[in-house]
Parts: structure tokens; sequence; C-alpha cells
């Protein structure tokens, strides 16, 4: 709703009460329509303030409406009658004005916002474009390129860059109501016809043609797949070349296309299972709301290679004091230096000064007696980690948090090795550290709730979007991650290249394909992982059990890669060929595709082709069905957890919403049914084998993504 108040005698003060965000609900819309027309026919009343309440302007449309049957008065006709008002409208805006309520202010004749707020036309990034006039109004106000950067990208700026934009009039540090308020008394009577927005001409540069084929091209490329993007492109094309009428037709057109397109979907799918995976539940009972965490003072992290480096300089970032410690020499040297160096180009970034002296640096593990959270980065190594695990527990003051960034080791193993199993869980980061949004919260049996927690606030503090799962291989990025990969080799060997497997998984959304994003992290990790699993036999053998391992299928390809050095982009060759060792351009290998020719002959395999479509279902649905197996174990609570892991942390289209919502979006019984064809075609591939709980929700009706919680409980309370 909204709240009409008459202030210093003349101002008409109308503040949006939708809380959290005052989103424009269909009665926080009827709210405003019927302020405005009191505060029009007020006599009393000789200019108007629009505010939201609890220091928030407007968080935009209220998606929780869309999907649904909408009512109430619709956006645009409200937003033109403020603009058409004869009363000067001043919004005032304080914390947010994103999406509709940014429109909603370039519908008022002014802008005042205080220096903390944040604006934004955020749509495109929940699959939409600023329907209620945004695409027709910033570029009259801004200009055309200025415009296309925000309304494409959906980029938040600062009040300061707003007002030199020229999107707001005033910013203020003093009270944003107050000033707003003031500023209504001072224009109060003067003439409107130069504020308002929709009958500015558009400021167009001389050759629109160029710069429109430009951006288009731009955005093709960045966006993935995603129709937003290039539907907002459009839509402010139809600004800068028709009349302002038309160009409205024109941006609720394209709009009407977007708002029921799967893709906006899954953006808003994705939108509130962000905000989903910080409700996080054990299967002990425990969760979120119940479990209190303590605050982390001072945290340290132990081993500088490339991930410690990366979450010192993040948990420095937050401005916690950090121990850093690297035993070796040679390392500890390197690690200072580039560590400093990453916190100067982030700073620079920012604006801001470097964190510099919030790091200590140790080459002595008892420099961690006093912290409160020490994260363990050392290699990839369960004897190394044992060791320091024993070493914490005896040097660490009472109560320290002891946790592991092992991207799949056992945590609960980890734990066993300490005084004190409860305060160990996983901070599983993703590299580079200090970059990536992702951060899985490994419990194991023994993990404390207030362990858990405080993983969860530190990873929240430190800007990441942080997800709590269950103790298991990998856990459930990493694990399913296997089958996925493992699909891609035997596609090699039965006739496909890396180029065609990476197209098809590019063309899908993701922005590397398989075998180029190992030939970035490097082939000789999951080589060095095999080992330790007894996997690999050296030498090329030939005949069928050359592929096979421990009863099923294996594809040494990735082995006898690593066997030739060819471990990457670091080594200048992997799937592809490199300028040189280091370099970034994935180029054809004729050497690669003789060596798959060679390969098959060896094995008797004949090549057959294959297409895209099957590139897609095997590589997609074998990772799919290890998050039905995943949620069926309870590592994940549920299919939003998969989700949000697989989006910020394994470049999975956002625009797809994840493997979860994707897999609903094909349907379940679809899934199952190509499961089942290529478990029949590759009995030797027990990934192919379709999971009990996708047999089990496909034959309790398919039920949508967000029933599948529920779904769970009552089946596993079935058995
Ligand atoms: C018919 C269409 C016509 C015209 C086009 C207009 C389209 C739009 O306006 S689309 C909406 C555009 N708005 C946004 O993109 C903003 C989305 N919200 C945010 O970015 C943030 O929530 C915030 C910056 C406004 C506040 O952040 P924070 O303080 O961190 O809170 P949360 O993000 O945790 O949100 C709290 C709570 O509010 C729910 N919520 C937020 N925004 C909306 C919204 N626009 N509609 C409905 N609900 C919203 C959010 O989901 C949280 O609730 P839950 O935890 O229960 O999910």
């Amino acid at each position: 709703m909204a709240q009409f108040t008459r202030v210093s005698r003349s101002v008409g003060l109308i503040t949006l009460q939708n809380p959290p965000v005052n989103a424009l609900s269909a009665v926080a819309r009827q709210g405003i329509v019927d302020a405005v027309k009191r505060a029009l026919s007020d006599p009393k009343v000789k200019s108007v303030v629009i505010c939201g309440q609890n220091g928030i302007f407007c968080g935009g449309a209220d998606i929780k409406e869309f999907g649904t049957n909408i009512t109430g008065p619709p956006l645009v006709p409200m937003i033109h009658a403020i603009e058409a008002s004869n009363k000067p409208v001043v919004a005032a805006i304080e914390g947010s004005a994103f999406g509709g309520g940014l429109e909603l202010a370039l519908g008022c004749h002014y802008r005042v916002a205080h220096s903390k707020a944040k604006l934004g036309l955020t749509e495109v990034t929940l699959g939409l474009l600023p329907a209620a006039g945004g695409t027709q109004r910033l570029p009259r106000l801004i200009g055309v390129p200025a415009a296309l950067n925000l309304i494409t990208t959906g980029r938040h700026v600062t009040a300061a860059e707003a007002l030199q934009l020229g999107i707001v009039d005033q910013v203020t540090d003093h009270n944003a109501v107050d000033e707003a308020v003031k500023f209504a008394l001072s224009v109060a009577g003067k003439s409107l016809d130069a504020r308002r927005i929709s009958t500015y001409p558009c400021p167009c540069p001389s050759d629109v043609d160029a710069l429109f084929e430009e951006v288009m091209q731009k955005v093709r490329q960045s966006a993935r797949g995603a129709i937003a993007p290039i539907a907002c492109v459009q839509a402010v094309r139809a600004a800068a070349t028709l009349p302002y009428s038309q160009g409205m037709e024109r941006e609720q057109e394209l709009m009407a296309t977007l708002f029921t397109s799967g893709q906006a979907r899954a953006l808003q799918y994705c939108f509130f299972a962000q905000r989903a995976v910080g409700r996080w539940s054990m299967p002990s009972g425990a969760r979120w709301d119940t479990s209190k965490p303590r605050s982390i003072h001072k945290a340290a992290v132990i081993g500088l290679g490339t991930m410690g480096r990366g979450i010192a300089v993040a948990l420095a970032q937050t401005g916690l004091s950090v121990v850093a410690v690297e035993t070796q020499e040679k390392q500890f040297m390197e690690a200072k230096k580039m560590v400093s160096g990453m916190m100067e180009r982030g700073a620079k970034r920012h604006g801001t000064a470097p964190p510099l002296d919030k790091i200590t640096y140790s080459q002595n593990i008892q420099a961690v007696a006093d912290v409160d959270l020490v994260i363990e980065a050392v290699f990839e190594d369960m004897a190394l980690k044992e060791k320091v695990f024993q070493q914490l527990s005896t040097i660490c003051k009472q109560g320290t948090f002891l946790c592991t960034n092992t991207s799949a080791l056992d945590v609960d193993h980890l734990a066993s090795q300490t005084r004190n199993p409860e305060l160990v869980v996983g901070m599983h980061f993703f590299a580079p550290a200090h970059v990536m949004k992702l951060l899985e919260v490994v419990y194991g049996p023994r993990s404390s709730p207030q362990a858990v927690a405080t993983a969860m606030q530190l990873g929240k503090k430190m800007g990441k979007v942080s997800v709590a799962v269950g103790n298991c291989r990998g856990f459930v990025g990493n694990r399913m991650l296997k089958p996925y990969l493992e699909q891609a080799l035997f596609l090699l060997e039965e006739g496909a290249t890396p180029e065609l497997v990476d197209g098809a998984l590019e063309e899908f959304g993701f922005a590397l394909g398989v075998f180029k994003m190992s030939d970035l992290s490097g082939l000789d990790v999951g080589w060095k992982v095999r080992k330790g699993d007894g996997l690999v036999e050296p030498g090329l053998a030939s005949g069928p059990s050359a592929r096979i391992r421990q009863g099923r299928r294996y594809s040494p390809l990735g082995d006898l890669l690593c066997e030739q050095g060819r471990f990457g982009q670091k080594t200048g060759q992997g799937w592809y060929r490199y300028d040189k060792p280091g370099s970034r351009v994935p180029r054809y290998d004729p050497w690669l595709h003789s060596f798959l020719e060679e390969y098959r002959t060896q094995h008797g395999i004949v090549a057959r082709r294959i297409d895209q479509q099957e590139v897609l279902e095997r590589c997609l649905y074998a990772l799919i069905n290890e998050g039905f197996r995943i949620l069926e174990d309870g590592i994940a609570a549920g299919p939003e957890d998969i989700d949000i892991i697989y989006v910020f942390g394994y470049s999975w289209p956002r625009h797809r919403g994840g493997p979860m919502f994707y897999a609903s979006m094909v349907g379940l019984a679809k899934v199952l049914e190509r499961l089942e064809h290529y478990h029949q075609a590759h009995p030797d591939v027990p990934y192919m084998q379709p999971c009990n709980l996708l047999r089990r929700l496909v034959a309790s009706g398919s039920p949508p993504v967000h029933k599948w919680k529920e779904a769970i409980k009552k089946l596993r309370s079935q058995l």
C-alpha cells in the first residue's frame, strides 16, 4: 500500500509501504494511484514527494506476481499519470531504486537521491526489459550509449554516478526525504514543460545504424544465448528512432515475448533460489534460523598456493585480520608479492585503499594460535591435510573453527584428526577465490550447527553465495562434474571431436566447453586424482579390457594426453594447441585428431556421426542424474542448492536456471526416457542408469521443481 500525508503545509508525501523492499505489488500500485489522485485533487498540496518506507525507495515490480494472473492497476498508465501531473512530483530515493522502482522515479519530474542509494534498470537480469517506459525514458534522459549500457547489463549505479549521468538532480548525505520535501517546496508552481522526460527528443548519435549494429554484436557475444539483452537493444533502438508513443508500443511488444519465456522463468527462479539457499538446513534438523553463528575477528589461511592466496585476499577485503601461513620459503616469498598485487589491483578497481595491513605472513604454523577460524588450503593430499589438522588441533586456542578448502576429500575424516570434530567444516572456494562467488560449506556428520552457521555467515560477509551441503566425494559440484566429464570422453572415443563437444555446450550457454575448461584448469589435476584412485594404467594397451576399470567403462584418453606432457594451457598443448605455454586461445590441433583416430583403430572402435543433441543429452543428463542421486542421498537439501552451485561455480547458463530447473523444463519423463535409452546402449556406464528418485518423481506425476523438496520428503516417509 501507499500512505498519503501532508507535510510542510503544502507537500503531499506519498510513502510506499510494502515490506521488505516496497515492491510494486497490485495493492501497492493501487495505493500509489489513490494517493496520487488525492494529492492532485487537494488544493492545499502544491507539490508531491514519493518515497519508500524503511530507507528503501522501491525494489521494482513484485516478481512474485509474475507468472500469476496479474490484477490491479498497470504500471505504465500509473507512471504516465504522475508525469502528466501539473504539480511537481519529486522522487526521494533512499536505499535502492531498481527496475520498476527506477521507472517510477523517471516518471517523476525531479529525483533526489541519498549518497548511499543504488539505482538500476535490473529487469534484464530477470529475463525482462524495463517495460514501464524505462527503455524509452532513460535514453531520452542520459543518451543512447549510456542507457544501452545500463539497460542491457542491469548494472547498479551509485548515486554519485547517477548524478554524473543526469539520472538524478541532487544527491544528499542528509535525510533524502527531508531534502526532497525542501526541493518540492522550492519548485512548487514552476513550469513542468521541460521536466517530462517522455516529451524529450532522444539525443541520437549521427550513425544510429552503425552504433546499434556494433552494440548488438557485443551483446549477442556476451549474452550466450540469453534473449532479454537483445530485446533491450531493440527497445532502445525504438526510443532512438521512433516517436515516444510508438516506442512504448514496441517496448510492450518486446516485453510480451519475454514475459512468458522459459528464460524469464529460469532467471526469476534463480533470483529466488539464490535467496533460498541462505535458509539452509541439515539432515539433523539444524537450521539457519535456529543456529547462532559466532563472530570471527581474526582468521588464518594455511598454504599460499593459488587457492590460499585468493582466500587470504577475500578475507582481508572483508576487513578481517588475517594470518597467512606458508612453510615453503620459495612459495612464501612469491605468495607475499602476489597477494599484495592482487589486493592493489582490487583496490584500484573499486577506488579504495588496499587492505595490505590486514594480513600478517608467517612461515610458522604456530602463528595461528590465537585466531578464531582457520582455512586450510594446502595441496590436495590427504596425508598432508591429516597432518595439518592434527597440528591445528593442538596449536589453536579453544573453540577455533577448523575449515578445509578441499574440493573432494572426506571432511569427516579430517574432523576425526582433531580433538573437536564438531568445529570442523569444509569451505570449498572456487578459483580464483577472491573473484568467484560460490562457496560450498560442507558439513560432516559431526559438524556442529554453529560451525556451519559461522562458515555460512563468513561466506556472506566475503560476498559469496554460500550453499551448505553434505559430505561426500566431490560434494555437490565436483561429484556431478564427474559423469559429465566421463561422457565427454566417451563421445570422443565414439567419433566426436573436442570442437564438436565444446561447440554444443557453448551453444547451450556454457562460457567454455568441457575440453576448453579442462585445458584451462590443467589436465594433470584430474590425472593425479585418478592415479590416487588406482585408475591410471600407463601405456596404450589395446583390447576391450584397456577401457574397463573396476568393472565399468573407463576412458584413458585424458591419461594418455598427460603421459605426453599435454597438461592444457600451461604446457601449450592439451585437447587443443596454444601458441605458447600460458596462451589462452585454443586452436585446432591436427596431432590430437590423428591421435584420436589412431586410438579408435587400436581399440577397434568404428567412429560414428555424433550430433549436438546427443552431446547435450549425454553430458547434461548424466550430470542431472547425479544431481537426483545427490538429492536422494540428502547431500543437497533441495534442487535450488544444486542449481545455485552450478550457476555460480560451473558457469551453467543462468538463463537456463541450473541443471535441476533445466530438467524440470525439459520434462522429467523425457529426461528419464533418454537416460533409459542411453543406459541400454551403454550398460557398462552406471552413471546413465536412471536414479530411483527420478523414476519416483516421474511416477508421482513430475511435480514442478519448487515442489520437489516436499515430494522427496513424502517419498522418503513412504520407504
Ligand atoms: C509488469 C512489468 C512491468 C514493468 C517492468 C518492471 C519490472 C521489474 O521491476 S522486475 C523487478 C526489478 N527489481 C529488481 O531486480 C530488484 C530485485 N531485488 C533486489 O535486488 C534486492 O532484493 C534488493 C537490492 C532490493 C534488496 O536486497 P536485500 O536487502 O539484500 O534483500 P533480499 O534481496 O534478500 O530481498 C529481501 C526479500 O525481498 C524479496 N524481494 C526483493 N525484491 C523483490 C521484488 N522486486 N519482488 C518481490 N520480492 C522481492 C526477496 O526475494 C527476499 O525475500 P525472500 O528471502 O523471501 O526470497
